[in-house]
This record gives C-alpha cells, sequence and structure tokens, in this order.
C-alpha cells in the first residue's frame, strides 16, 4: 500500500502525558470527520480543527510508495538531529492516521528502532503493534477505540460531556481547551472541570506557547 503524507518533521510533543518528549511527527493527509476545506468546516463532523492535513505538499511530505520507503524518511528526520535510537519516537497523526497507519508500516518502524504513538479520533480500530494510543474523541461517528494510554477531550464541547467517557479503559483522562477565539475561557472552564472531577487533568498544548510545530 502507498501512503499519503501531508508533512514530517521533528519536534517536542506538545500535548499529553509525553508532553515535552522529542519525537517526529508523520502527518498523514486526510479525515474522515473533516474534508479540511474551510467551506465546509460548518458543516463538518469536527469543526474546530486547528490542522492543515489537505495534499502531500508539506516539508518531509509526499506520497511514499511503500512502508519501508516511508520508514526511512521517518528515520532520517530523526537522524538530523539525534543518533541515540534508544529514544527514538515516532507520532503518528493527521488528519486521521489510522486511515493509513497499517501493520507493515508500524513494523517497518519499529524495524528501524523506534517506538510509535498514534493521535486518533477513536473512531476507527487502532491495529496491534502501537505502543502509546492517545483517543481524543469527536461527535459524528461511534467511538470503537475504547482502550489505550490517554484520552484527550477538547473541551468543552457541547454534546461530548467528560462523563461519557470516564469508565473507558485508558490509564490518563485529559481535557484539552478547545483552541478557537474562545479559548481563554475553555482554559478557565477546563481548570473548573479537573478541580470539581480530579479524574481529569489538564492538557495544554505547549508548543504552540512557545512556537514550534
Ligand atoms: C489534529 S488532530 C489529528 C489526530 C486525530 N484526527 C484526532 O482528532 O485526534 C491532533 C490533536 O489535536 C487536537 N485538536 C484539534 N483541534 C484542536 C483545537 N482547536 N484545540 C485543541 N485541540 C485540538 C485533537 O483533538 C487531537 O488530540
Ligand atoms: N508539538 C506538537 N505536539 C502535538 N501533539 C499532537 C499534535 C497533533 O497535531 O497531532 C501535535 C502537534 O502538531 N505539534
Ligand atoms: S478528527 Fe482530528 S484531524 Fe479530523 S478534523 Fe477533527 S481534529 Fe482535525
Ligand atoms: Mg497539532
Amino acid at each position: 500500500m502507498s501512503y499519503a503524507v501531508k508533512e514530517i518533521f521533528a519536534t517536542l510533543q506538545g500535548e499529553g502525558a509525553h508532553t515535552g518528549r522529542a519525537a517526529i511527527f508523520c502527518r498523514f493527509a486526510g479525515c474522515n470527520l473533516w474534508s479540511g476545506r474551510e467551506e465546509d468546516r460548518a458543516k463538518a463532523s469536527c469543526q474546530f480543527c486547528d490542522t492543515d492535513f489537505i495534499g502531500i505538499d508539506g516539508p518531509g511530505g509526499g506520497r511514499f510508495e511503500n512502508a519501508q520507503d516511508l520508514a526511512l524518511a521517518i528515520k532520517n528526520c530523526w537522524q538530523q538531529y539525534s543518533s541515540d535510537f534508544t529514544q527514538a519516537y515516532v507520532v503518528f497523526t493527521g488528519g486521521e492516521p489510522l486511515l493509513q497507519l497499517d501493520p507493515n508500516l508500524i513494523k517497518a518502524v519499529k524495524a528501524q528502532g523506534f517506538t510509535i504513538a498514534v493521535e486518533t479520533n477513536g473512531t476507527i480500530k487502532a491495529p496491534e503493534g502501537i505502543d502509546w494510543i492517545c483517543v481524543s474523541p469527536k461527535p459524528g461517528l461511534p467511538l470503537l477505540q475504547v482502550s489505550g494510554s490517554e484520552l484527550k477531550l477538547v473541551y468543552p464541547q457541547e454534546t461530548l460531556p467528560p462523563s461519557l467517557f470516564e469508565g473507558l479503559d485508558f490509564a490518563h483522562f485529559w481535557l484539552q481547551p478547545k483552541d478557537d477565539a474562545h479559548r481563554q475561557d475553555a482554559t478557565r472552564q477546563a481548570v473548573h472541570y479537573c478541580q470539581e472531577h480530579p479524574h481529569w487533568r489538564l492538557s495544554l498544548q505547549t508548543h504552540k506557547f512557545i512556537g514550534i510545530l
């Protein structure tokens, strides 16, 4: 199978339990909850997306004809920064990465020494072999991935109160303030919710504060 990748870049994980960890981000093109076009946003299932995932024209992006080619691109990106492959970490995101991340690619990046994380909306079951699964629920399609490492709910979402997810099998539960024109207010509300419901912790998009990707 071939892979449509918007961009591949080296940064620090900005969100959740691995905040601050050096990582390669592989951002796949395309999502099942929004076309990515501004004119479709208002009628999309997921309306607050902060990401451009259309096309394959970003830095390091492209169409990769097979898993080995993509795994080598990810490895080269890590190698530009570090020769320490004991810590090699790749985060597959998008768009919706589980539309494309398959067992072949998992095998190929593991063979290069990587620990694998995924950021998913949870509407597609994750294949075996992913080391860290972050599910961020959205309206529109049923949640199929109901276990994993962390559940990171963008907050607030009118139709998705945190209580819907509290019983699921995740190690960490995060509220991440929705970043739009009302981010300050969303942050205040999230802080308040975490104080009253200590099952939940606050996840901030730290990369945005310090101006890295
Ligand atoms: C762009 S999404 C891609 C992965 C996957 N499609 C998903 O939704 O989880 C990556 C992360 O950013 C979060 N996110 C997207 N837009 C956001 C926003 N406006 N404010 C806060 N978090 C946002 C998502 O919930 C998800 O945790
Ligand atoms: N630094 C950084 N951390 C992130 N964590 C999740 C991201 C995503 O867009 O999936 C993201 C991102 O885009 N940048
Ligand atoms: S599901 Fe993820 S990638 Fe798709 S539109 Fe929503 S936040 Fe963006
Ligand atoms: Mg992002």
